[in-house]
């Protein structure tokens, strides 16, 4: 399987169960799953999971990446310190289809303090389930990795 059906997770202490559900969703819509944890409930520090997550996205090992802590803030911004990196927090379905449309996020963020499983199942189709448009949405993405240079 190529990096294009290919998919990382991961989360910090607050969002273990939501993410366990959304990998046992996007497996059964097709996808491959990286999981890398973390697994036990205790407090960890969403800076090494956002960054982690990150790195596996921007080596190419997945095409897309789904991060979640409480809020989902806190890993988005760990996550978009990596270049390549664009991550948006999503607490409804419409922002989670533009920030593929228009943004070409290439990972999601989820707060699982503040969104419910089966919203949070809804806005990952959304973000799964989009393509970027391209056009002159393509200049604007430019211009972000530009100042990454
Ligand atoms: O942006 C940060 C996240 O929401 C964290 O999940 C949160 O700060 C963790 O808080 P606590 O250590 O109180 O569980």
């Amino acid at each position: 399987m190529t990096s294009g059906q290919r998919i990382v997770l991961s989360s910090d202490h607050a969002a273990i169960e939501l993410r366990r559900a959304i990998a046992a969703h996007v497996e059964a819509a097709g996808w491959e799953v990286i999981d890398i944890g973390p697994t036990t409930p205790e407090s960890t520090h969403y800076p090494v999971h956002g960054r982690a997550a990150a790195e596996r996205v921007a080596a190419g090992e997945a095409r897309l990446g789904i991060v979640l802590c409480g809020t989902g803030q806190g890993i988005m911004m760990a996550a978009n310190k990596v270049p390549g990196i664009r991550c948006g927090v999503c607490s409804d379905t419409f922002s989670a289809r533009m920030i593929r449309q228009h943004n070409d996020a290439n990972m999601l963020s989820l707060g699982a303090r503040v969104i419910g499983e089966g919203l949070a199942l809804d806005i990952v189709d959304a973000f799964l389930g989009t393509a970027f448009e391209g056009g002159r949405h393509a200049l604007r993405v430019g211009m972000i990795e530009t100042r990454e240079a």
